[in-house]
């Protein structure tokens, strides 16, 4: 494998790290990396999680929902991914999140979000509340995105689909207490996962992603409140995507560097790899993959200092112009309807900001408002609940994987996996009790989709698309 790396890299790697350590980070790239995967707490920890597997785990050190599993294993075939209980991610890029460690109520922007591992372990540190803006500027990651955020049952996401820079005009200055920017990078650390980043990089690159780094900071400068919290992370080892980015930040006089205190870290920003000596960056975190189990990776953790001066907003850049919106607020005859559904299956939701595009209601989190959805593209502004079809109430599958148990009075549950597997195949299930009507389909006790009953069967409305071909 050492041979496909590419020559510069080498070259920059040995210049960096000195002969015996180069000879121990090539070696990392003969062993297998391992998978991770992370317990969703919205819906079960870490040992309830591990409990519904068959696949042998070992804790991560720094992320205490996070377990390792071997390269082999398929984690996406199980009863436990469909009902999204965890998400499958690169153990070292559960750090960001872990580290910028947000509190329910505070509101929170991803700003390189797709396909959504960062967004869905920010989602559990808010347990649903508060706001949780995740952005993807492009248009089929965004719905990637938007996919693993339902599978995730999360209920205060508000996902965006534009530019960095578009976010300002849609939420306005100063408006989130923490921002990640896990920021699109040269990759150098993902050249053992896969061969594409490999052949894709260059010295020119790296070079182009620092310039559009720096840019897209500038851009958390307007929308970071004074006092507020940013990570930066990267999967690359080149200092000028790293260490020379969290200079940059340090000397602009606005930030401060803090410790990321997460166990199982050794490696930690080099002084020395950035332009003028900044001593500041030691405080980051380096993932080095042959000191730990674990893809190369960089996090900072900043803080804007209570004095910055607020940031200028650049001019000419914005258009002003507010576009016709597709969203208005639920009428009484929407509101009317939608109660009549909830009252027949006994549903009871936390929010009542009901907005509706398209005949699809939605409900918004915390501290988003109708008027912001006249700006910008947006994949999902909230909670998608279910879509009006001839006068009636037709209830989503992101509403479905949202719900718990205490929230919904209209259950059945498998009576075994073989069932939930035809259920996720298409397949009709059997009506055994007196059900009626609109029922929400449970293994274990977690939500697969819904299905509604009539006589001896339950109709299956898992969506099409996610239907699964075989166990
Ligand atoms: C490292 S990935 C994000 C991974 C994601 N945070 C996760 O944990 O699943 C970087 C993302 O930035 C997006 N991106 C590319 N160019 C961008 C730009 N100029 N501004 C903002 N985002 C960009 C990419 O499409 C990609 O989805």
């Amino acid at each position: 494998m050492k041979r496909t790396l590419p020559e510069d890299f080498v070259d920059r790697m040995a210049a960096l790290l000195g002969k015996e350590e180069l000879s121990a980070f090539l070696e990392s790239y003969n062993r297998v990396p391992k998978k991770g995967l992370r317990a969703n707490t919205l819906k079960a920890g870490r040992d309830e999680m591990t409990g519904l597997i068959p696949f042998k785990t070992q804790p991560i050190p720094w992320c205490d929902t996070g377990a390792y599993i071997d390269a082999e294993e398929r984690p996406g075939k199980q009863l436990a991914y469909n009902a999204g209980l965890y998400y499958v991610q690169e153990p070292s890029a559960m750090i960001p999140a872990a580290a910028l460690a947000p509190k329910p109520g505070e509101r929170v922007l991803d700003m390189c979000a797709a396909p959504g591992g960062k967004t869905t372990q920010l989602a559990c540190a808010l347990q649903n509340q508060g706001l949780l803006v995740a952005n993807e500027v492009v248009k089929t990651r965004a719905k990637v995105l938007a996919s693993n955020v339902e599978r995730m049952g999360i209920a205060n996401a508000a996902i965006t689909n534009v530019r960095p820079d578009q976010l300002v005009d849609i939420f306005g200055p100063q408006s989130f207490d923490k921002i990640l920017v896990d920021a699109p990078c040269s990759g150098e650390g993902m050249f053992r996962k896969d061969p594409a980043v490999r052949s894709a990089w260059s010295l020119d690159n790296v070079a182009q992603c620092a310039r559009r780094q720096k840019k897209m900071l500038e851009t958390v400068d307007l929308l970071l409140k004074p006092g507020g919290e940013l990570v930066y992370s990267t999967c690359t080892f080149a200092p000028e995507e790293d260490e020379q980015i969290v200079e940059y930040l340090v000397e602009s006089g606005k930030y401060e560097v803090l410790p990321i205190d997460l166990p199982g870290l050794p490696d930690h920003g080099r002084p020395a790899w950035t332009v003028h000596g900044c001593g500041a960056v030691s405080q980051a975190v380096r993932v080095m993959p042959h000191r730990v189990e674990g893809e190369g990776h960089f996090i900072a953790k900043l803080r804007k200092t209570a004095d910055a001066a607020p940031a200028a907003s650049p001019q000419g850049k914005r258009s002003k112009k507010k576009k016709r919106s597709l969203w208005r607020r639920a009428s009484k005859k929407d509101l009317k309807d939608f109660t009549a559904f909830s009252e027949t299956v006994g549903l009871h939701l936390d929010r009542s900001d009901f907005v509706i595009a398209s005949d699809t209601l939605t409900v918004l989190p915390e501290g988003l408002y109708l008027d912001q959805l006249n700006q910008g593209r947006w994949v999902r502004p909230g909670l998608e609940i279910g879509t009006f079809k001839k006068g009636r109430f037709e209830p989503s599958h992101t509403l479905a994987m949202a719900l718990t148990r205490d929230q919904i009075a209209s259950v059945y549950n498998f009576k075994d996996d073989d069932e939930a597997y035809a259920y996720l195949k298409g397949e009709p299930i059997a009506n055994t009790g007196a059900l009626k009507g609109w029922t929400l389909m449970c293994w274990r006790g977690y939500p697969l989709g819904w299905g509604k009953a009539s006589g001896g069967a339950i109709k299956n409305h898992f969506p099409k698309g996610l239907r699964i071909l075989k166990k």
